[in-house]
């Protein structure tokens, strides 16, 4: 090939290029640029050969200039320009050394990417908007959750509030799981509240406080006189009362093998006979069960029916136990102290050390169990002030029984205070009769009857 012709191929290459190719000499007068300049930048060759790219940029015809920048690193220099009418480039300075290695000429393409760069500010602007759209419902929902008396500061239960949120609009069978007085019946009635169901009714049913003798017969209820001391007009039973709003299977795991076999064909066909009747019944629930029991290890030793356990635990929410959530404790007492001091007619306020000593219990009872200690702290103190004597005196008199003192009280009222005591315990603890029976052993009536005469609930 000739010499001129590789020349002219060299100029129609360099003009077919659609991107702008521009060149310096090294003291940044433009040399030669490509046909593209007017179509990118709306320079017309002419009026730039000879023009110093300096002069350009305080012109504002372009700005930052990549020359300074590539005499000074002497290398390949890429930056974002911005041209007139706010169009963004992509410009790279790559210099070119003469033999001597002198910087000779600064060869610099452009490639238009004012649609990028509107798209990356359109993306940013749009990060920023869910962001800030992401901030307003978690204030929304903490101020919604604070006003239905749900404190939820820790990461853990925001996530069990999250899952719960998600599931509340969606009929699906949620099965809660936590230690006794974690919230699971709050957190229950916070889903139906949230559910379109939330006009219909919600309907308690406690599994371990109804004796296994009754249970059919509350859960489905009876036709007149199905059974002797049954009512003449006969009962409407739990399933029954659930119609059209949600039903809450509490304690489930206290529900026996005989009796799992009737929930689960009733959960199943959602069809079910009142006792003594042959009417079949159908009904219409959402499902929500809760259990302090680990249901799986049941399973596992055959105590707790598989094929009902899947059909309940559909979505399951654990709800960890309030000594693994530590940031959920301050909110709680400052929300609890505000609601008892309302309740009781005056404002009361903890001491720093109060504060510091209901922070580092175990509390094995969990939010129950802060609720009743703040209750008790609140109802028995007669000043504003909670003070660490009062929280100690309070302890010694749960901790242990009286002992005789000259004047003290009658043997009779020293033994109901330790039998108090010992019920509120076993309360917090067990809250069901039946279980608080069990543990203490004796009969379900005796316990229901104690507990109403200390008025412990
Ligand atoms: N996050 C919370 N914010 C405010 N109050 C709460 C919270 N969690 C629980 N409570 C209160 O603590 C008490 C016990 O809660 P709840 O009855 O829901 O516990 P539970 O897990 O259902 O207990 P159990 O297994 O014994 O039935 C209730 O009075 C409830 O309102």
């Amino acid at each position: 090939m000739k010499k001129g012709s590789r020349l002219e191929e060299n100029e129609a290459i360099l003009q077919s290029l659609l991107d702008d190719f521009l060149v310096t000499d090294a003291k940044g007068l433009i040399l030669r640029v490509s046909h593209a300049m007017k179509q990118l930048y709306g320079l017309e060759e002419k009026d730039i050969i000879g023009e110093s790219v300096y002069e350009l940029e305080k012109q504002g015809v372009f700005t930052p200039i990549v020359t300074p920048l590539v005499k000074e690193k002497k290398e390949r220099v890429t930056i974002i320009q911005t041209a007139k009418e706010n169009k963004k480039f992509l410009v790279t300075g790559v210099p070119v050394f003469d033999e001597k290695g002198r910087l000779w000429r600064i060869a610099t393409y452009s490639h238009d990417v004012t649609e990028l760069a509107n798209m990356k500010d359109y993306l940013g602007e749009m990060e920023d908007e869910m962001e800030r759209v992401k901030n307003e419902i978690q204030i929304l929902r903490n101020r919604y959750f604070q006003e239905h008396g749900f404190i939820a500061h820790s990461p853990e239960m925001k996530s069990c509030l999250d899952v719960a949120h998600q599931v509340a609009s969606v009929d699906v069978n949620v099965l809660l799981l936590g230690e006794s007085g974690v919230g699971k019946t709050q957190l229950a009635k916070m889903i139906h509240q949230e559910s379109p169901r939330r006009k219909e009714p919600f309907i308690e049913v406690n599994c371990g406080a109804i004796p296994d003798s009754l249970f059919e017969a509350e859960f489905f209820g009876y036709e007149a006189g199905a059974f002797t001391g049954s009512s003449q007009k006969g009962k409407i039973g739990f399933a029954e009362l659930a119609e059209g709003g949600t039903l809450f299977l509490d304690e489930i795991g206290e529900l026996s093998l005989a009796h799992q076999v009737k929930v689960l064909k009733f959960i199943q066909e959602k069809t079910f006979y009142r006792v003594g009747g042959n009417k079949q019944r159908k009904v219409n629930f959402r499902l929500i069960s809760a259990t302090n029991r680990p249901l799986e290890e049941l399973v596992e030793e055959k105590k707790f029916r598989e094929d009902l356990y899947f059909r309940l635990n559909v979505v399951p929410i654990t709800i960890p136990p309030l000594r693994e959530r530590a940031s959920d404790i301050i909110p709680l007492i400052h929300y609890l102290v505000d609601s008892f001091g309302k309740k009781y007619g005056g404002k009361k306020e903890l001491e720093p050390q109060v504060m510091q000593e209901l922070c580092n219990k175990e509390w094995k009872g969990n939010v129950r169990e802060l609720m009743n200690v703040l209750e008790r702290l609140i109802v028995t103190s007669s000043s504003n002030k909670i003070t660490k004597e009062h929280l100690q005196s309070m302890n010694k008199k749960q901790k242990g029984p009286a002992v005789f003192q000259e004047n003290s009280k009658s043997l009779t009222e020293l033994i109901e205070d330790y039998e108090k005591t010992i019920l509120q315990e076993a309360y917090i603890k067990h809250k069901t009769t039946v279980k608080i029976a069990e543990k203490l052993g004796t009969s379900q009536p005796t316990v229901a009857r104690k507990l109403k005469k200390y008025k412990i609930n």
